[in-house]
């Protein structure tokens, strides 16, 4: 509740909505003109709202952006406090070689090498929790990780996420994130996480970038930013020490090209 009204106040914060116009125009450039985008999102009011509670399938969110962007932090928030079930992709593939099936052992090499899980497994993976989930509104955090992923989810189960989430964050801070995990997982190493960095630019973006052409896709900016402008002790209160992003709303369609998204990537 407490939670709740400290970002209602964040959201109308003069502090937010001049970090995130300063964003906007940080990122502005980068945006080719578009005849048509799709409006803005709320995201506090689309979690708030009654969407995906009267249809025969939940409201199914689609959560993407880099290894170490924050996915699972925010997916766990987003879920406790606004009633979404968490399905992650990678905890079902986890759970699966800690389970020891058949399939485990071979799952846990692909991971060691920052490589993609076969779409046959992962979607029937996903596929099962979604339907045993008894919630109206799911958030399925890290999948699909590629075109191949995303055809083969659509194909099967006849649906399409009615959002996708991207979360937005620099390399060099992913990598900070992820060195300093210490959930001993086997592809939190230097070089596992290089490969997943590629991994996630050359297969993963076009997915965001196939979503945002249908106007589904919204950019969300990492708290990153809020944490380095808390330091300079600008006009900040202790919750902004949080990983809260999913409060800061900024979102604002995501409509880059390729290579224009590499830029985003490299920059430091
Ligand atoms: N906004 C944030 N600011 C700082 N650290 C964060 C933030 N979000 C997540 N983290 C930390 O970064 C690490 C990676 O986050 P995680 O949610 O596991 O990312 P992902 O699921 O995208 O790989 C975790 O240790 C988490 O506590
Ligand atoms: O749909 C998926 C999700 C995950 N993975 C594999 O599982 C690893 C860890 O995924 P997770 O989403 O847990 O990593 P995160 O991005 O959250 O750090 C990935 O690098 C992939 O090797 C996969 O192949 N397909
Ligand atoms: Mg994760």
């Amino acid at each position: 509740m407490l939670r709740r009204r400290l970002s209602s106040l964040l959201l109308r914060s003069p502090c937010s909505s001049a970090v995130a116009s300063s964003i906007q125009q940080q990122h502005h450039l980068l945006l080719p003109t578009h005849a048509e985008k799709p409006p803005a999102l709320n995201l506090l009011r689309l979690f708030t709202s009654l969407a995906g509670t009267d249809g025969d399938r939940p409201f199914i969110a689609f959560v993407l952006g880099g290894p170490g962007s924050g996915k699972g932090t925010q997916c766990s928030r987003i879920a406790s406090d606004f009633g979404f079930s968490h399905v992650s992709a990678g905890d079902l593939l986890r759970n699966e070689i800690s389970a020891g099936t058949d399939q485990g052992e071979w799952i846990l090499e692909i991971i060691r090498e920052g490589r993609i899980v076969p779409s046959e497994i992962t979607v029937e993976l996903v596929r099962k929790a979604i339907e045993s989930s008894t919630a109206k509104r799911v958030l399925i955090d890290g999948f699909p990780r590629c075109e191949e992923n995303r055809i083969a989810f659509e194909k099967i189960t006849g649906t399409e996420p009615d959002l996708v989430l991207f979360f937005d964050c620099p390399e060099d801070e992913m990598v900070k994130r992820l060195l300093s995990r210490n959930q001993g997982r086997v592809d939190d190493n230097i070089e596992t996480i290089k490969k997943r960095l590629k991994v996630f630019e050359s297969l993963n973006l076009p997915v965001v970038e196939y979503y945002s052409s249908r106007g589904k896709a919204h950019k969300v900016i990492n708290l990153f930013i809020l944490r380095r402008v808390s330091w300079t002790g600008a006009l900040l209160v202790p919750f902004f020490y949080e990983p809260y992003l999913y409060f800061f709303d900024v979102h604002f369609p995501i409509s880059f090209t390729r290579k224009q998204s590499s830029t985003l990537y490299s920059r430091s």
